[in-house]
């Protein structure tokens, strides 16, 4: 058995009697990054939800730490480490900013944000604000934030720069490397080369369903890869 950080075996889903995903393997060490890149509708988010618990396996195992969590719901996977941040930015439009941050601990301390806000003030500024009333990208970083302060061992984002301006997304990547040094792992859904290029290990290209390409980060990562990006 593996004692990789989070393996993936031949994982296989879908939705009732539609087949998404087909025989999808990686996996990923501690303080590993790996990026998952592919054009829309390939099944990255649905990849996602299924690592996540939110979508069942048709056939084929996830191992955290040694441990088989494919038939675990998602807040057992999340009580084992696994945080997810989905495509859609998860914010509560009517509670304040401080609220959505806050809603899911005990106590109302900001403290384990602070390294947070110190890249994004905009937060900060905006805590007594309603949700609904930030930008898209400003509920992206939100989303982002609440995840990235979970501190958890292995973290799974889909595609958290959508809408988000390029300085923040630079702010994404020093933050997404602060998990990687504390030998976290981090799987990210992205379709931003820069931030790819940034933050990645290893990058799986995804086709139909299929894995069609892996490769390491490096000087010759985008002319890889960009024409499998191409639409
Ligand atoms: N809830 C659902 N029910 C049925 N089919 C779905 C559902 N969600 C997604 N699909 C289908 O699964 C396939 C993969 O979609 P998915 O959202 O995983 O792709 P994606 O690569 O994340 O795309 P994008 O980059 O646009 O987010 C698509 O054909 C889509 O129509």
């Amino acid at each position: 058995m593996s004692m990789q950080q989070f393996t993936v075996q031949n994982l296989a889903t879908g939705y009732g009697d539609l087949q998404v995903l087909q025989d999808i393997s990686f996996d990923v060490g501690a303080g590993e990054c790996l990026c998952i890149a592919g054009r829309n509708g390939v099944g990255k988010t649905t990849l996602m939800r299924a690592l996540s618990g939110e979508l069942p396996l048709i056939s084929g195992g996830i191992q955290m730490q040694g441990t088989e969590i494919s038939a675990l719901p998602t807040n057992r996977r999340h009580g084992l480490g696994l945080s997810y941040g989905p495509q859609d930015s998860v914010t509560f439009a009517p509670l304040s900013v401080k609220e959505n941050l806050t809603l899911h601990y005990q106590d109302q301390n900001l403290e384990r944000y602070e390294h947070l806000f110190a890249l994004f003030p905009r937060i900060r500024e905006r805590l007594e604000q309603s949700a609904g009333s930030l930008s898209g990208g400003e509920r992206k970083i939100l989303s982002f934030t609440r995840v990235m302060a979970e501190d958890a061992q292995v973290v799974l984002l889909d595609e958290p720069t959508e809408g988000v301006a390029p300085e923040n997304i630079d702010h994404m990547a020093t933050v997404i490397r602060s998990t990687l040094q504390a030998r976290h792992s981090v799987i990210v859904v992205e379709q931003n080369l820069s931030l790819i290029e940034a933050i990645a290990d290893r990058v799986i290209v995804m086709d139909h369903g299929a894995i069609i390409h892996e490769t390491a980060n490096g000087p010759e990562l985008r002319n890889e890869i960009s024409n499998l990006l191409k639409v």
